[in-house]
């Protein structure tokens, strides 16, 4: 196998209605890199995260990811990679009127047969696992409160806890700080970080806010139409590199300008 855990080889994907969700896209991940996907709204983003865990599927490319090529693989080596796949979403996906450990227990429910109902009805070990993952998201404290209760910052740590019972070696989290105050934002994107460090666990993180992926991530991908237009770590880019990602004019220099010129020219608006 090889080192990335996840290897993107020029993907294109257009969809039926014809938009160009991604073109061209390549790009590989290596094992323990907490990767930040910034961009404009519907700039690929969340499409270019579903393709990674076979959610959609390339017009053009290869996509492998933990050692399985995606778009070639069977349904059940793309169930066996599922598993090994966290998934954490911007609207958490807890049960609200479950408590807190219970949602966290039912992130083993992949690997154990038939439904449960109740913490008791999961062995020991399991509780014993559910709440030392509360503890590392710093709520073991809430374990019996019902999640609806709970504030969003609180319960996006108990979605990360819930993910940590799968043993993910992949984190993908799409905008999981997008509806969080500022101080959330940044208590979420710290546990995120301490545990990927922890556990070397390779994590993209799709992110609409700038300083955060300056801030935590290890490097930044951005997305502009679907192209990659950028890609290196936070200090290296400069605040001011990473902000013309979000200009609705592409940065001199970069491929979307340069077919922007190209279409230009065509249209005989261009000299
Ligand atoms: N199932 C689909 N069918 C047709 N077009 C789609 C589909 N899913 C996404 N798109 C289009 O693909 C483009 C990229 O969308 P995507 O959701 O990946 O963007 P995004 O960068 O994640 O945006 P946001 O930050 O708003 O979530 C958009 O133009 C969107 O309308």
């Amino acid at each position: 196998m090889s080192k990335s855990v996840i290897e993107v080889k020029n993907v294109t994907k257009v969809f039926a209605t014809g938009t160009v969700a991604l073109k061209n896209v390549s790009l590989e991940v290596p094992k323990g890199q907490m990767m930040a996907l910034i961009g404009l709204s519907g700039s690929g983003k969340s499409t270019l995260l579903r393709h990674l865990n076979g959610l959609a599927a390339p017009t053009e490319g290869e996509i492998n990811v933990l050692g399985v090529p995606v778009n070639h693989a069977k349904k059940k080596e793309l169930r066996e990679l599922r598993r090994q796949v966290g998934f954490i979403f911007q609207q958490f996906g807890l049960v609200g009127r479950l408590t807190a450990i219970e949602n966290v227990l039912s992130g083993a429910l992949g690997s154990l047969r038939g439904p449960r109902f109740g913490v008791g009805s999961y062995n020991l070990a399991l509780r014993k696992q559910a709440l030392e993952n509360l503890e590392r998201v710093g709520l073991a404290d809430y374990a019996f409160q019902r999640a609806d209760t709970l504030s969003g910052g609180q319960m996006q740590r108990v979605a990360i806890a819930r993910t940590l019972m799968q043993k993910p070696s992949l984190m993908l989290a799409d905008e999981p700080v997008a509806s969080l105050d500022p101080e959330s934002s940044a208590q979420v994107m710290d546990i995120m970080l301490k545990i990927a460090k922890e556990e070397k666990l390779t994590v993209v993180v799709t992110l609409h806010q700038v300083e955060l992926a300056m801030g935590w991530a290890d490097r930044i991908v951005g997305l502009r139409d679907g192209e990659v237009v950028l890609d290196d770590e936070p200090k290296k880019l400069g605040t001011k590199k990473v902000m013309e990602v979000y200009q609705r004019v592409a940065p001199e220099g970069t491929n979307a300008q340069e077919l922007a010129k190209e279409s230009l020219f065509k249209m005989g608006k261009l000299g």
